[in-house]
């Protein structure tokens, strides 16, 4: 399988007052409300890093990269991806520096006024521990043709390395990206030029990214969005090759390379790769035909069916057709020697082909999971002829074990991982969810597998993989062990878990990932290589975690609270028409409107917001028969009543106390119900507060009646038979779909919910009326802060959520030794409802904190240690 597409990196470019005139006008108006949706939509529609410009001569733009920075920082759905700070003034650049937690990228610095100023700045951003983009400018001007891009490039790197020590991996080159077909001949070879020279660097400049502005290179074609797609993409293609891998795109506006008509693109490539002398000619007679968007209408083409056995084989793979896989893999067994034959023929054949397109970035996740039901199907035809033979010889690329660790429930990311490898001719073992250590290790050892997976989702996973590697150790495995997960990391796992064992450890980021780190590490002649590539890949992860220097300053716990947020109280909170618990039950369909799709989405790794995304040019396609599929399984489990939802609420009389949150039984307020412990804000924050969810509360001693809320709900009622049953009929497809939908169904229970409360059973906003978009994008007043999520980290203060609820008893639910709530489709959080609350990242807290929690908690330092371990500096 081919990785090139799955490594390449794409920079959101909207948040840009240069370049979009619209985010120019919100931040002169000072409106960073929407501002931040111009965020959070590039991160939504799938750009893995946001390039930020607040470079207009009628701004401040050192306070307006501040101001905006800061208020990222508290959006845990724009912060999760990294920031590009692009500025051509100093100044600029070191505000956003001390601003942005986790790494950031500059954009840019260059030769441009001498080597001095080059190596000052560089040294800056080291001690910053920042990468950089590195343009390719010196003293003279900017490079334009293939050797001074290559010269300049060259000559910085060894600079950046050889006098200061930069790391090369933290240094990304933008050889200059011009505009071709502008009608001056000099330009014609623009693009060849760049990618050239991005082959030559790549070569030369061992570790350093390259990266470059795409939209120029169609500047010529303005007005006129399908060329210049189509350029963007074609030229991609090339330089991706040549090995660049990142741009500055906007990732919704991309033409699919393969989907260009053959004549526009053909014209474009002529272009591109300069290869005639008329071909700017040829393009501008070409383009205006192609001015709305040059395409036919698709009709069912039902022409492969004439094709031999094994291309239709191959064409049902791909296309994730079952209707005719039955007859077809019988076709194909009567004319084969041997049933397994066709397996190992045909059948295995399509599903490489299923795995290059993956690869290469031309199929999509959802098409490979249903590639995977056809092959089960022709499998599971097959596999009486192949007992009936008594021999059991088919070679796979070799075992591998999954399971998600001890105390966790989620498993939708380790399922598609599984299907995917299966699909790559790997034999998997899935031990499913909540797997102690013990079972792990005595399975592998009684299948003789090839290798351990583990998988979590809830930070207090992270430890129990920690114990699976000390324990893999200690009995004496040699077997390689792979990491994933949302919570896992490069870093924790470098860290925390590789340290602790001595045969090759993997990080698997993703799906798209598994395939090639298993293949590396089951074949005998790449397994040495690669584990000793990775163990230098952590090792020097380790070394720059170890040099990490604090980007935001830490502050006493004392300082922190005198900086606590304090809410305006001048109105009185409003008493709940209904205090106490009650239980909640609702019907699928009603939740049904209140599903937000486009988390479902991504679940499937096909990125983009709902509803744009139906249409999106790229991704439409897919996203639609997702869409459709997720909507069959609604209706189903609506009718046969297969899935079923639970809920409870109790809305409780409340008064901070420090950072803790005393809950009353009654409005007597004489007896606790229980006590909620929260934590603070500790790094310096110059123009906001030290928050904690405390602070929204009323203080005891202000004598104001203050309350608070709490819910637990699920839609996973069923969810698991029901998966089953799928998995069981060779349907892996439906049966992720099944835990998909389910969590949607969660997620819109706990959203229906909350504005039950705060119309009705709270009341305190009674006359609101939000559309569900305005619900998803959370426009009314207070919150619902989940245990686990940013705001209140730590996750043993579900407990207290259970017991104030009764939710076992309520709800079915429970939870896990780690703190997951089971079944996995659940949601469970408090309520605030200070029109001032808001979400924050409690983020880094100091040992003064951790003492003082572990006192309120009655714990020892040992158990602080263990839950808060995401929490603290290490
Ligand atoms: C993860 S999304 C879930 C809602 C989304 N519409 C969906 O369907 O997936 C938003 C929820 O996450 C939780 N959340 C987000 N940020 C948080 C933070 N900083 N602290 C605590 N909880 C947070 C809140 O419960 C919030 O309602």
């Amino acid at each position: 399988m081919t990785a090139e597409f799955s490594s390449f990196i794409n920079i959101g470019e909207r948040t840009n007052v240069t370049g979009s005139a619209a985010f120019k006008r919100l931040v002169l108006n000072g409106d960073y409300e929407a501002a931040l949706d111009v965020a959070r939509q590039q991160v939504e529609n799938g750009a893995q890093i946001i390039d930020i410009n607040m470079d207009e001569a009628m701004l401040d733009s050192v306070e307006a990269m501040r101001t905006f920075l800061n208020l990222i920082a508290s959006e845990p759905d724009i912060s999760r991806v990294p920031i590009m700070i692009d500025s051509s003034k100093w100044e600029v650049i070191e505000a956003g520096l001390k601003c942005v937690q986790g790494k950031a990228i500059v954009n840019s610095i260059s030769l441009k006024e001498g080597e001095e100023a080059f190596l000052h700045h560089a040294k800056l951003l080291k001690r910053y521990g920042a990468a950089t983009v590195v343009m390719a400018f010196d003293e003279s001007g900017q490079a334009d043709t293939q050797a001074r891009k290559i010269e300049i490039c060259q000559r910085s790197y060894k600079l950046l390395t050889e006098t200061i020590g930069f790391p090369p991996e933290d240094i990304i080159f933008d050889p200059n990206i011009f505009a071709v077909a502008t009608g001056i001949e000099e330009h014609n070879n623009y693009a060849v030029d760049f990618i050239e020279a991005t082959r030559v660097i790549r070569q030369t400049c061992p570790y350093s990214h390259i990266s470059g502005g795409l939209s120029n290179i169609s500047f010529s074609f303005r007005g006129n969005n399908p060329v210049r797609e189509a350029m963007h993409s074609v030229f991609l293609y090339h330089a991706i090759r040549a090995g660049m891998d990142m741009a500055i795109v906007n990732a919704g506006q991309l033409e699919v390379y393969d989907e260009i008509p053959q004549e526009l693109r053909d014209a474009v490539e002529d272009v591109i790769l300069n290869r005639r002398e008329d071909g700017t000619e040829r393009l501008l007679e070409l383009a205006p035909k192609y001015q709305g968007d040059g395409k036919a209408a698709a009709v069912e083409d039902l022409s492969w069916r004439e094709q031999p056995v094994n291309k239709r084989l191959e064409h049902a793979l791909v296309k994730g057709i079952t209707d005719y896989i039955i007859d077809d893999t019988e076709e194909a067994r009567l004319a084969a020697e041997r049933p397994l034959h066709v397996i190992e023929g045909p059948l295995m054949d399509g599903m490489n082909v299923v795995g290059d397109l993956f690869g290469e970035g031309k199929m999509f996740l959802p098409q490979v999971v249903k590639s995977a039901r056809v092959m089960k199907k022709a499998v599971a035809h097959l596999q009486p002829y192949i007992e009936e033979e008594k021999t059991d010889d088919t070679r796979s690329n070799g075992k591998i074990l999954m399971a998600t660790v001890k105390g966790d429930v989620h498993d939708i990311g380790k399922n598609i991982v599984g299907v995917v490898l299966q699909c790559n001719n790997f034999e998997v073992v899935d031990l499913g969810v909540m797997v102690p250590c013990a079972t792990i290790l005595q399975t592998a050892k009684d299948e003789g597998v090839d290798m351990i997976g583990l998988s979590g989702l809830i930070t207090p996973s992270l430890d129990e993989m920690v114990h699976v590697a000390k324990e893999m150790e200690r009995q004496g495995f040699d077997l390689p062990l792979l990491i994933g997960g949302a919570t896992t990391s490069k870093a924790h796992t470098a860290v925390k878990i590789e340290q602790n064992y001595h045969a090759p450890v993997a990080y698997v980021p993703n799906a798209s990932r598994a395939v090639g780190v298993c293949q590396k590490l089951l074949k005998a002649d790449s397994r040495a290589i690669y584990a000793e590539e990775l163990s230098r890949e952590y090792d020097k992860v380790r070394d720059q975690h170890a040099r990490k220097q604090p980007r935001s300053r830490p502050v006493s716990l004392q300082n922190a609270r005198e900086n606590g947020f304090k809410p305006d109280f001048t109105q009185k909170p409003v008493k709940p028409r209904k205090l106490g618990v009650t239980p909640v039950s609702v019907e699928l369909d009603v939740l049904r409107k209140y599903i937000d799709w486009t988390p479902f989405f991504l679940t499937w790794s096909v990125a983009g917001k709902y509803p744009r995304i139906l249409d999106d040019e790229i991704v439409g396609e897919q996203a639609r028969e997702l869409f459709k599929d997720a909507n069959d399984m609604l209706d189903e489990v609506i009718k046969h009543k297969s899935l079923r939802a639970k809920g409870v609420i109790g809305l409780f009389p409340a008064n901070r106390v420090g950072d803790d949150i005393e809950i009353y039984q009654d409005d007597s307020r004489q007896a606790l119900a229980g006590v909620a412990h929260h934590l603070r804000q500790q790094t310096l924050k110059e123009q906001f507060s030290n928050y904690c969810l405390a602070d929204f509360v009323a203080e005891k001693v202000s004598g104001i009646s203050d309350y608070v809320g709490a819910f637990a709900v699920t839609a996973g009622i069923g969810e698991e038979e029901l998966a089953n049953h799928y998995i069981k009929a060779g349907d892996d497809y439906n049966g992720i779909m099944v835990k998909a939908v389910a969590d949607r169904l969660a997620e819109a229970f706990a959203e229906y919910l909350h504005e039950q409360v705060r119309k009705q059973y709270w009341g305190y906003a009674p006359d609101e009326d939000l559309d569900n978009d305005a619900l998803i994008r959370e426009k009314y007043q207070g919150i619902r802060p989940a245990p686990g999520y940013a705001a209140c980290p730590e996750h043993t203060e579900k407990q207290l959520i259970w017991d104030l609820l009764d939710a076992e008893k309520h709800t079915g639910m429970r939870l896990t030794e780690s703190y997951a709530m089971w079944p996995g489709a659940a949601v469970s959080g408090w309520y605030f409802s200070h029109p001032q609350s808001k979400y924050f990242a409690v983020a880094k807290i100091q040992r003064d904190q951790l003492e003082d929690y572990a006192q309120r908690k009655g714990w020892t330092m040992e158990t602080a240690e263990k839950w808060l371990a995401p929490n603290l500096n290490e």
